[in-house]
């Protein structure tokens, strides 16, 4: 299992710092929530981790410094569903989702019956196998988003991070792709997913970091970071924080000092 040490790491982006020295140890085994309001930093820090902005700190892998792995080692060590992706070329399913075993190929090599097999997994994991003959940019945003999410399944890496996999899929979808998660974690894989959807998060996840102006305000438990008073403070809502049956429920009521309930 592979374990993702952030030491201090911090990103400053147009002379603003949009990610301010969050550290945390993530152990493989286990999905992590990233959560937070709209700007406070976890696509950033989802990216600060893979290297794809220039960030200070240290983001050290099974502790080696990621910052001396190749792209390919990177690539192939954490696997990464980015937020919103648009396609641009008109690729069949099937091709789109083994684009997904690029960090394991030399180059000019082709993809062999292991490449196969991974895919073949990646297409049923994600249930995209009614899709796989189907142009990609011709599906809908749901089918799309978990097409593409079946690529980064296909890279078979023992890291995974997903920004906002959940964002147009339908209610079932959207269980399916937790429990998916939760699969990915209890066979050994450090999975960081960005959720906007808290009771998907209090639910699903073992760990919690919430992130508020670039800085990690909390990190622990869905009970230990989903208080009233926390939700208050980060998001300006008043939410109703209770059970139905084993299920944690988060439902936002009212924008806090708004005495309408809507
Ligand atoms: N290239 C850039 N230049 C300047 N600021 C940027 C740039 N890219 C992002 N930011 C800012 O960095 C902050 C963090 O952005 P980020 O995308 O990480 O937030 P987020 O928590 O993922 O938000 P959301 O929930 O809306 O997706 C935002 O305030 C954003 O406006």
């Amino acid at each position: 299992m592979v374990t993702i040490a952030l030491d201090a790491l911090g990103v400053t982006l147009g002379r603003r710092p949009v990610l301010r020295d969050v550290s945390a140890t993530l152990g493989g085994g286990s999905l992590i929530g990233v959560i937070g309001p709209n700007g406070a930093g976890k696509s950033t820090l989802a990216r600060a981790i893979l290297r794809l902005v220039a960030a200070q700190g240290r983001v050290l892998v099974d502790g080696t410094d990621a910052a001396t792995l190749s792209r390919a080692e990177l690539a192939r060590t954490i696997a990464y569903l980015p937020q919103g992706q648009t396609l641009h070329w008109p690729l069949a399913v099937e091709r789109l989702v083994a684009l997904g075993r690029l960090p394991h190929l030399a180059p000019f090599s082709r993809i062999a019956a292991a490449d196969h097999a991974a895919i073949e997994r990646a297409i049923r994991l994600a249930d995209v196998d009614a899709l796989r003959d189907r142009v990609a940019t011709e599906l809908s945003g749901g089918e799309r988003a978990r097409v593409l999410l079946a690529r980064a399944l296909a890279v078979e890496a023992p890291a995974l991070i997903v920004d906002e996999p959940l964002a147009s899929l339908d209610p079932g979808h959207q269980l399916e792709v937790m429990e998916l998660l939760r699969d990915q974690a209890a066979g050994g894989a450090l999975v960081i997913a960005v959720l906007h959807e808290l009771t998907m998060a209090a639910r699903f996840c073992d760990r919690l970091l919430l992130l508020d102006g670039g800085a990690l305000v909390a990190d622990g438990t869905a009970a230990e970071v989903l208080t009233p008073a926390r939700l208050a403070a980060v998001y300006g809502i008043d939410a109703w924080i209770g059970t139905a049956g084993d299920a944690a429920l988060v439902v936002p009521l009212r924008r806090c000092g708004d005495d309408r309930t809507g």
